[in-house]
C-alpha cells in the first residue's frame, strides 16, 4: 500500500536525514517508526503527504508514483494527526471534525453527520462536546478530535506523528487503548511515529527502528524484543526487553498445561483415584457444562468420609482468557497470589482449556520467539533487495 524505494533525503545544509530506505506497509497494517530524537522519523512521515519532497529514489501508494499526483488531492486521501493538534480554535468541535469533509465539497448535513459519527466513534459524545470550542476541552479530549477529524473523510491512509506525546502517561494509555480499539474497526494503513519504545510496540503490527536515517529492524513487535537484529536495537528497546516481550506475547493454547480434571459430582474416591493415577496433588474442578469452578487438593479429600468433590472444591477466581497476553497472565497470578491461571476460551465463555504456570509461562515465551521469527520471515515484502537495510 505505501512503498518506500530507495529514499533517501538530504536538506541543503547537507544532513542526510534519511538515508536510502526501503519498506513496505500493507494495507490495514500498522508499522510504528521509533527511534532517538533526530533519526529521520518524521522526515520520513512528511515525505508521504508531501511536505518534504525526497531527494533520491521514489515513494508509491497503491502502485502510483506519489511525485505525479498533486499534493491537495494526495493529502485528502491520507488523514495527518499531529502532537499539536492544530485545531481551529475559533470553530465548534464539531465544525474541527467537518474540516475535511467541507473541504471536499460534501453537503453541510451530510458533513456534520459524519463528523457526528466520529466523535462518538472516538469516545466523545457529540450532544456534549460538539458545540464546544478547543480550548473548553482537556488535552486528552483534543487528540481525539485530532483523530476524529483525520479519519472524516474515511481516508485509506494515516499518519501520526507522535499524536499522543502531549498527555500524561495515564490518558495516554487510555488513548492508546482506545486507538487500538478503532483501528480494529476502521483497519486504516498507518504509519505511527514516536519515539516511545513501550507505545510503538503497544501499537505496531510492526515496529521499524530508526538509527541515523536508517531502519535498522522492521518485524514484529515480539520479534524486535526477543531477537534484536543488532547491539544498536538491543540498546534501544532496553535491558528489560524480556519484560516488555511479556506484554506483546498472546498466550496460546499449546502454551497451556494439563493437571487432572474432576467434576463437582464426581464421588470424592473416584476423584482420589484420578490424582492417583496422574500422581497429582490438586486437580481442576468443572461443573456439568465443563465450565471452571474451582480445584481441589488431594490432602483435602484423602481422608474424607464419602460424599463428592462438591463438599471440598475451592473457587478459582484466576483466570484468562485464551489470547490475552503473558503480561496480563503474570498480573493475575501475582493479584491472586496463585502458581496457576486457569485458561478459559474466549468464545465459549468459561469452558477450560487449560492452566498457565511460571513454568509454561516461561516456555511460551520462549516458543515465540521462534514463531515470530519464522513468520517474519515468510512475511518479508515481495524482492529481495527491498528489506530495510541494517547499517
Ligand atoms: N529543514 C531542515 N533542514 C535541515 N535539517 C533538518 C531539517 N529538518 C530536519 N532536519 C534534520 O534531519 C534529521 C532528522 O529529523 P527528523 O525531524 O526527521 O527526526 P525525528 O526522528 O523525527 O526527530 P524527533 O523525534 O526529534 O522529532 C535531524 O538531524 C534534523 O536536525
Amino acid at each position: 500500500m505505501i512503498r518506500f524505494e530507495h529514499v533517501t533525503k538530504r536538506y541543503a545544509d547537507g544532513t542526510t536525514a534519511v538515508d536510502d530506505l526501503s519498506f513496505e506497509v500493507a494495507e490495514g497494517e500498522l508499522v510504528t517508526l521509533v527511534g532517538p530524537s533526530g533519526c529521520g522519523k518524521t522526515t520520513t512521515m512528511k515525505m508521504v503527504n508531501r511536505l518534504i519532497e525526497p531527494t533520491e529514489g521514489r515513494i508509491l501508494l497503491d502502485g502510483a508514483d506519489i511525485a505525479e499526483t498533486d499534493p491537495v488531492a494526495l493529502r485528502r486521501r491520507i488523514g495527518y494527526v499531529i502532537q499539536q493538534v492544530g485545531l481551529f480554535p475559533h470553530r465548534t468541535v464539531l465544525d474541527n471534525t467537518a474540516t475535511v469533509p467541507h473541504l471536499l465539497g460534501w453537503q453541510r448535513k451530510k458533513a456534520r453527520d459524519r463528523a457526528a459519527e466520529l466523535l462518538e466513534l472516538v469516545g466523545l459524545d457529540p450532544a456534549v462536546h460538539g458545540g464546544r470550542y478547543p480550548d473548553q476541552l482537556s488535552g486528552g479530549q483534543r487528540q481525539r478530535v485530532g483523530v476524529a477529524r483525520a479519519l472524516a473523510a474515511d481516508p485509506p491512509v494515516l499518519l501520526m506523528d507522535e499524536p499522543f506525546g502531549a498527555v500524561d502517561p495515564v490518558v495516554r494509555e487510555r488513548l492508546q487503548n482506545e486507538f487500538l480499539r478503532l483501528q480494529s474497526q476502521v483497519r486504516k494503513t498507518v504509519l505511527f511515529v514516536t519515539h516511545d519504545i513501550e507505545e510503538a510496540v503497544r501499537l505496531g503490527d510492526r515496529i521499524a527502528v530508526y538509527g541515523n536515517g536508517r531502519i535498522e529492524q522492521l518485524d514484529a513487535p515480539s520479534v524486535v524484543l526477543g531477537a534484536p537484529a543488532t547491539p544498536y536495537v538491543a540498546d534501544f528497546v532496553g535491558a528489560d526487553r524480556g519484560l516488555k516481550r511479556l506484554s506483546v506475547t498472546p498466550i496460546e493454547r499449546d502454551d497451556l498445561e494439563q493437571p487432572p480434571v474432576v467434576h463437582l459430582d464426581d464421588l470424592v474416591e473416584a476423584a482420589l483415584s484420578v490424582l492417583a493415577g496422574e500422581n497429582a496433588d490438586w486437580a481442576v474442578v468443572l461443573d456439568d457444562g465443563d465450565k471452571l469452578h474451582g480445584w481441589v487438593a488431594a490432602d483435602s479429600i484423602v481422608h474424607a468420609n464419602g460424599g463428592t468433590v462438591r463438599d471440598h472444591a475451592r473457587r478459582m477466581e484466576a483466570w484468562l482468557p485464551v489470547g490475552a497476553s503473558l503480561k496480563q497472565a503474570f498480573s493475575t497470578m501475582l493479584q491472586h497470589d496463585a502458581g496457576w491461571i486457569a485458561v478459559l476460551d474466549g468464545d465459549r465463555r468459561d469452558h477450560f482449556l487449560g492452566v498457565l504456570t511460571p513454568t509454561s509461562l516461561h516456555g511460551a515465551l520462549r516458543r515465540s520467539v521462534g514463531d515470530d521469527a519464522r513468520r517474519a520471515d515468510r512475511t518479508e515484502p515481495p524482492g529481495g533487495d527491498l528489506r530495510a537495510t541494517a547499517s
